[in-house]
């Protein structure tokens, strides 16, 4: 058995055009300029403060609406439904696949817990995780290594393994001392040789026969 812990947007959904959507209904509701859907994937992985910051420098606008502006999203985040057709293809295969193996899967991610939840409900990948942690369960976000600590639960950081699509995913990782797998059709920004990893795939239905060389199962 081995645990694995999961990112979640770029890794499990592309949700791109939901968090495109939470952000620009805001920005519309405070008055201010847009931001396109090309553009968003530059925004995601470091949280939504951390997005919230870097949309409003890239407008231009007040850094003092910071607050203002992650308050509105976090509400279109949780109010607007998620559905399975943000998921990856393959993905819920994948899971059972490897739930099936034994494995115990977790979830650590920098999206707030409550739209988390939200985006599980939604999209039906809710029961596949024992742990949730959002990117304000704890003091610290990701590349700080505490929430990935926090999602093995327990388990040896040496025996686990961490899934993600992004810079901020493979920092945690290492910072962790946990073994990082790349998924490359996500939000990275530089090339996947940029990123220490010890396994990449760009389809869901390769996952399982990658871990199961990995473990031994
Ligand atoms: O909210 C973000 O910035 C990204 O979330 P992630 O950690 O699931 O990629
Ligand atoms: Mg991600």
């Amino acid at each position: 058995m081995t645990t694995i812990a999961f990112d979640l947007d770029g890794t499990l959904l592309d949700s791109v055009p939901h968090i495109h959507h939470a952000v620009a209904q805001a920005l519309s509701d405070m008055g201010l300029p847009t931001i396109t859907v090309a553009e968003t994937p530059g925004f995601v992985g470091r949280g939504l403060p951390v997005l919230c910051e870097n949309v409003l420098a890239h407008l231009g606008a007040d850094p003092a609406l910071q607050d203002d502006l992650y308050t509105r999203t976090m509400r279109y985040y949780v109010d607007t439904p998620s559905d399975p057709s943000q998921l990856y293809p393959d993905v819920i295969a994948a899971l059972d696949t490897l739930k099936a193996a034994g494995h115990r899967l977790t979830l650590c991610t920098n999206k707030p817990f409550a739209a988390t939840r939200t985006a599980l409900d939604g999209t039906g990948l809710a029961p596949y995780f024992d742990v949730v942690i959002g990117g304000d369960s704890l003091a610290t976000r990701k590349p700080e290594p505490e929430m990935l600590h926090a999602a093995l639960d327990g388990a040896d950081p040496a025996q686990a393994l961490y899934i993600g699509d992004s810079e901020t995913d493979c920092e945690t990782a290492q910072a962790a001392n946990v073994r990082f797998l790349l998924f490359t059709e996500g939000y990275r920004k530089s090339p996947p040789e940029a990123l220490p990893h010890i396994r990449q795939f760009s389809r869901w239905r390769d996952l399982p026969a990658l871990i199961s060389d990995l473990s031994g199962r």
